[in-house]
């Protein structure tokens, strides 16, 4: 079974979430691509807090499996997507993050700065992403499941 993965941005992320959106539907791995918007483009009144959190509710709700999300720096989505509880979310701008943020850390949602990076990185670190998955039997198991024994404690 192939990935369900969520897409967003806020208006300064979008032409890379576009992007982005497209790879996934041609990506033979990913079996549904959820597109959270914004749809627009243009100025709206929904911005990276609101995406950010729709997108790491439909993660933990276990809706989709991951999400990647675009702004102009790709902060402010990490911020809110981990505000949800569940949601390990990060910004990752080269293929080494990208790579650990999934076997060291079991991160569900990578985001993406469209000010910051180029759109072919963007793209590629996307396709990256897709290839890896976390192995909870391995030291890195053990320090996230630190991480969510301390959630579910509060
Ligand atoms: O992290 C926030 C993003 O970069 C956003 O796209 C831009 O935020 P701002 O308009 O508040 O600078």
């Amino acid at each position: 079974m192939g990935f369900r993965v969520v897409v967003g941005s806020d208006d300064a992320g979008y032409q890379y979430k576009q992007a982005i959106a497209d790879d996934l539907r041609n990506d033979p791995r990913v079996d549904e691509v959820i597109d959270l918007g914004v749809h627009e483009g243009a100025l709206t009144d929904r911005s990276y807090p609101q995406i950010g959190l729709a997108a790491g509710q439909k993660v933990a709700a276990g809706e989709a499996d991951r999400a990647v999300l675009v702004c102009g720096t790709g902060i402010g989505m990490a911020i809110s997507a981990n505000k949800v509880p569940g949601i390990r979310a990060t910004v990752a701008h080269d293929s080494f993050s990208v790579e650990r943020s999934i076997l060291s850390n079991d991160c569900q949602v990578l985001t993406l700065g469209q000010r910051v990076i180029g759109l072919q990185l963007a793209r590629r670190l996307v396709k990256e992403w897709l290839g890896y998955t976390f192995d909870p039997s391995t030291p890195s198991g053990a320090k996230v499941a630190v991480i969510s024994d301390y959630e579910h404690s509060c």
